[in-house]
Parts: structure tokens; sequence; C-alpha cells
């Protein structure tokens, strides 16, 4: 029989398969100078169930302000969230018990170890011990449990962290960053706890992350994040096809190339072993025609598959040029209004 832990699925009669749905979602931070930074800008975003979704973004794009309207701990300025079949944040207390999360780090007392760090928080769930015990071995911390949390690496206090996140028993799993300083191995095992609660668990995940190659691995979902709208909400797998494919060139004049093809609007991404990247939604003889008028000629052309970074980078750009397209008509909209008598 499965544990407490993780059985958790709907009670509310049949599955609903979309779990979390933001629509038009807008936060506004009020700033120390009296003025005002929007965080979420008409944020909209579906989570289905038994998920796992990266959360993808620039620094400041709104991840964790959306992750944080959705925890209750933030307040939405406009728009709608419905979370589990139930309007937020009028259900809040109700949704609140299916979520577990970890937001900017946890906290925890350094002088105790593992184990009494969760039982004092497995008191304020009213969870036993022997769930504590559970989630210290799921997330691989049962022969660390007993040493001081002040002893843990990095990536031991991510997994406290987590394990802490799964006390509630939660459906939905949500995650800011939970990847960020860790060493390759640290990775490599977090990766592999995500993907067996969302595998063996049936959980649902979100997680925030800066490492695209990891998500790639680990997510089947993408939400790509900018200015606070959501750019890009899909299937890895769909992203990936529907993305640019990639232009490999190889030898001395490579820089000369960058320079010529940065001009031309192209996403170039300089790699090791004097190669450039160049994410290309068209064949690629039309860059190598490009550098050929200009003089430019690569020892080596190949072409590849995208990745993740290049489907990211590619979504980033468009939204930008859209971006700054509308700040031009708006511009131009403005000067073209007469003025009031
Ligand atoms: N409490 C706050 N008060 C004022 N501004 C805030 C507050 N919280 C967030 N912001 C601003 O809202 C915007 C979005 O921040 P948020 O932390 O959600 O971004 P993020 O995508 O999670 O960034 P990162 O990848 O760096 O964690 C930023 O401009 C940030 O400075």
């Amino acid at each position: 029989m499965r544990s407490r832990v993780f059985f958790a699925y709907s009670r509310e009669g049949p599955a609903v398969s979309e779990l979390v749905r933001f629509d038009g979602v807008v936060k506004k931070f009020r700033t120390p100078r009296g003025g005002r930074q929007t965080a979420l800008d008409g944020f909209s975003m579906t989570i289905p169930r038994g998920s796992l979704v990266g959360l993808l973004g620039p620094n400041g794009s709104g991840k964790t302000t959306a992750l944080k309207v959705l925890l209750g701990l933030v307040r939405a300025d406009q728009g709608t969230l419905r979370a589990f079949g139930h309007d937020l944040p009028r259900d809040q207390r109700f949704v609140a018990r299916k979520m577990g999360a970890i937001i900017e780090g946890p906290a925890f007392t350094p002088s105790l170890t593992g184990h009494h760090n969760l039982r004092l928080l497995g008191e304020l769930h009213g969870v036993k011990k022997r769930l504590v015990d559970e989630v210290l071995d799921l997330v691989g911390l049962a022969e660390a449990a007993h040493r001081s949390y002040s002893g843990y690496s990095l990536g031991m206090k991510q997994r406290l962290g987590v394990a802490a996140a799964l006390l509630p028993s939660p459906e939905l799993l949500v995650l800011d960053e939970p990847m960020n300083g860790l060493d390759p191995e640290a990775v490599r095992d977090m990766r592999e706890l995500l993907v067996r609660l969302q595998r063996e668990r049936e959980m649902t995940v979100v997680v925030s992350s800066h490492i695209l190659a990891e998500v790639e691995l680990v997510c089947d979902r993408v939400t790509i994040v900018r200015h606070g709208r959501v750019i890009c909400d899909d299937s890895v797998e769909t992203l990936l096809a529907r993305g640019p494919a990639r232009t490999v060139l190889r030898g001395p004049e490579v820089s000369s190339a960058r320079e010529l093809l940065d001009a031309h609007g192209y996403s170039v991404i300089p790699a090791a072993g004097s190669e450039l990247h160049v994410s290309t939604s068209g064949p690629s003889s039309e860059v190598l025609r490009v550098l050929a008028e200009h003089g430019v000629f690569p020892d080596e052309i190949r072409r590849e598959k995208a990745s993740l970074e290049d489907a990211y980078i590619e979504a980033v750009r468009k939204a930008d040029e859209e971006r700054a397209q509308i700040v031009d008509t708006n511009k131009l909209s403005t000067r073209g209004r007469p003025h009031a008598s």
C-alpha cells in the first residue's frame, strides 16, 4: 500500500487534469521611492497534473513572484488563479494543504540535526515521527539524519529543504531554484530525486531554474517568463520540435562570423574548440550565404538538433523583438495624437 506521504490523489471526484491555471495575473510592488515595480504583467500559465514543469526566465522576470502568488505569500492585484479546482486567494487555506514548497531557501536551525529540524517542522503540520524518517529516507538523508545541519553540504541542505516541503504530503511540490550553487554530483542527486517524486510518487512538481541543461533532462514541460509575462508554456518535446535548429561553424574565422551574424539578427553562442552555435529557423545555407557575401568561409559546418538553451534564447529574442515593436508603435501613435487644446 502507498505510504501516507504520497496517498494524496484527488478526493474531489474525477482527477482534475489541469492542477493550476494563472490567467492574466498582475502584481506590482511599491518601491521605497514611492514608485511601482511591475513583477507580473498579465502572467498566464497552466500546470497539468502529474507534470514536472521547469519555470525559466532571466533574473527579475517574475518567476518567484508567480510562485509566491500561488502559495498565498503575495497577493495579486489583478487576474485569476485557480488551483485544484478552487479559486485563489479565496480558498487558499484549502489549497495550501495540498502544496509543499521551498521559496528563497529553507530556514533551519544550524545547531540541530537534520532529523530534529524536521521533527520541529513536522509538529507544525501534526505529522508523525515515522513520516519524518520516511521523507529523510526518500531524499537520501537517512544516514546523515542525526548529524548537525551546520555540517551538511549545500546539496544535503537543499535535499533537507525538499524533505521539509514533503512533510505536508503535498500533491504539488514547488521548488524555487533547488539546484542553485550545487556541484555536479549534487545536481545529479537532485535531478534523480525530482524524477522519482514525479514518476514513482505521481507528484506534480514545479521547479524554477537557470540550469537549462538540467531542465531539459528532467522536465516534461517548460514555462518561459520574460518581463512578468509568459512567452512560452509548452511541452519540452513541442518546444524543441518547433524551436530553431542549430548550425555549428568551426574554424579560425568564427569571431568575424559572430559579428556578422549578430548584425544580421541571428542568435549566436560561442562554444569551446573555436565553434560557433547559430540558432536558425531556416536552412543552414542562409547562414552560409550571409558569410560568403562578406568573404567569411568556416572550415567546418554541421547541423545539429536544437537544445533547450537554443529554444530558450530564440524565444526570449522573439519576445524582445515583439516588445520593441509594440513600444515603437505606441510611441508613433502618441506622437500622431492631436494635442488637447
Ligand atoms: N517585495 C518586493 N518589493 C519590490 N519589488 C519586488 C519585490 N519582490 C520582487 N520584486 C521585483 O519584481 C521583479 C520580479 O522579481 P522576482 O523575484 O519574481 O524575479 P525572478 O524571476 O524570480 O528572479 P531571479 O531569477 O533573480 O530569482 C523584480 O524586478 C524584483 O526586483
